[in-house]
C-alpha cells in the first residue's frame, strides 16, 4: 500500500542538557532539521528551465532555495539565439567561498545541480559537493546529468566523463533521461530489459535512486518513465503524451527534479513521491497545452510554449494523483 510521506520529526536538544556548544548545536539541528536546497543551474531571463522553473516549486513546498546561476542566458534552446555568459570554475569557487566563510554550509539539507555548460565548473562541484558533506553528512545530493535530448547534445562533449567518472558516483539521487542514460552507460536503451540494466550500472556506482523522468519505450503516444530503488522496489508510470506530436515542452526536465527532490525527503516511500512528480508535471503541462495559440494547431514558438508554472501554484502544493506507479518487483 503506498502512504503519504511525512515531513522528519524533528528534535531540539537544549545545549545545557547534550554538552554540545552552541555551534556544534546549530549546526546539528540544522543538519536535521532544515530544508534548504544549494541548487547549481541555469539561470535564463526569460522562460522557464534551471533555477528559473526550479526555485518556485520548492519554494511552494516548503524549501528554501539558495539558486547559484552555472550560466546567465538570455533564454533556453529553441529560440532564434540565445546570448549569455557561462560561468566558470573560479566564479563558482569564489561565491562557494563566501557560503563557506559565514559558516552557512551546515544549513544546506540538498545540493541540486542541473544544467552547466563547463567542465571545469562541473568538476568544482564535486569539490562543493565534499565540503558541504563535511558541514552535513546527511546532505542529499540530486544530481540531474543535464546533457541532451533525443540524440542530440546541447552542452560540451567533455562534459560527459566528467559526470560519469566523477560526479554521478557521489549522488544519491539522480534524474536522467533515457538519451542521457545511453550516454552514460554507453550503452543503447531500447528495451526495458535494458533499462534495468542500466538501473544496475548505476546501483554498482553506489546510486540509490535513479529516475528516468521520460522514455519513448511506451505504448504510441505514451512516455514511459522509471524508478529504481537500490535493494528496493523497481517502478514505471506510463504518461499519455499531451499536446501535438512535434509539440516538444522545455524545462520539465528540470522541473521533474526539483519536485522529486521535494517528494521523496524525509518520505520512504519512493512510489508516491514518483506519483506526486508526475502528477504535478502533468498538470503544468495541461495548463500549458490549454493556453496554446488556435488550441495548438500550427507552429508554436519557443516564447508561446514556456511552461504556465506561476499558474499552477495549487497543482504543486496539492498534486492530484491520477497516474499510478506499476510496481515491477
Ligand atoms: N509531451 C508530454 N506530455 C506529457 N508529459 C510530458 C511531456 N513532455 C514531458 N512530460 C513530462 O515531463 C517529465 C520529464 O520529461 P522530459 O521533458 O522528457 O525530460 P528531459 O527534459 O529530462 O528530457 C516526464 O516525466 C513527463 O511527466
Ligand atoms: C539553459 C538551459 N537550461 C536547462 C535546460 C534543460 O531543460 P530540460 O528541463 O527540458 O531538460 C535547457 C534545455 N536545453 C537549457 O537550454
Amino acid at each position: 500500500m503506498i502512504t503519504a510521506c511525512r515531513p522528519s520529526r524533528i528534535k531540539i536538544i537544549p545545549s545545557f542538557i547534550s554538552g554540545h556548544s552552541s555551534r556544534n548545536l546549530h549546526r546539528k539541528i540544522a543538519g536535521k532539521m532544515s530544508k534548504r536546497v544549494l541548487s547549481i543551474q541555469s539561470h535564463v531571463v526569460h522562460g522557464y528551465v534551471g533555477n528559473k522553473v526550479a526555485t518556485y516549486p520548492l519554494q511552494l513546498l516548503g524549501f528554501d532555495v539558495d539558486p547559484l546561476n552555472s550560466v546567465q542566458f538570455s533564454n533556453h534552446t529553441g529560440y532564434k539565439t540565445f546570448k549569455g555568459p557561462v560561468s566558470n570554475e573560479k566564479e563558482l569557487a569564489t561565491i562557494f567561498e563566501g557560503l563557506e566563510q559565514n559558516e552557512l554550509l551546515p544549513l544546506y539539507s540538498h545540493l541540486l545541480t542541473g544544467y552547466i555548460g563547463n567542465p571545469l565548473f562541473l568538476r568544482q562541484v564535486g569539490v562543493i559537493l565534499k565540503k558541504l558533506r563535511e558541514a552535513n553528512p546527511g546532505l542529499v545530493y540530486v544530481c540531474d546529468p543535464v546533457m541532451g535530448d533525443n540524440g542530440e547534445l546541447y552542452v560540451p562533449k567533455e562534459l560527459l566523463p566528467i559526470y560519469r567518472d566523477e560526479i554521478i558516483p557521489l549522488a544519491d539521487i539522480i534524474t536522467p533521461n533515457q538519451y542521457e542514460v545511453e550516454l552514460l552507460t554507453e550503452k543503447e536503451v531500447r528495451s526495458e530489459e535494458a533499462v534495468w540494466e542500466a538501473m544496475d550500472w548505476f546501483h554498482k556506482r553506489g546510486i540509490k535512486t535513479v529516475v528516468i523522468s521520460s522514455s519513448d519505450l511506451g505504448q504510441p503516444g505514451v512516455l514511459r518513465a522509471f524508478l529504481s530503488q537500490q535493494n528496493g522496489p523497481r517502478l514505471a508510470i506510463d504518461i499519455p503524451k499531451q499536446g501535438g506530436k512535434d509539440l516538444v515542452f522545455t524545462g520539465t526536465g528540470d522541473l521533474f527534479a526539483s519536485l522529486f527532490l521535494a517528494h521523496s525527503y524525509g518520505c520512504g516511500d519512493v512510489a508516491t513521491a514518483f506519483e506526486k512528480t508526475i502528477a504535478s508535471l502533468q498538470a503544468v503541462i495541461k495548463k500549458t497545452v490549454a493556453a496554446l495559440p488556435n488550441g495548438g494547431d500550427g507552429p508554436i514558438k519557443a516564447a508561446e510554449r514556456e511552461l504556465k508554472l506561476v499558474h499552477s501554484k495549487s497543482e504543486i502544493e496539492k498534486p492530484e494523483v491520477l497516474l499510478k506507479a506499476q510496481r515491477l518487483n
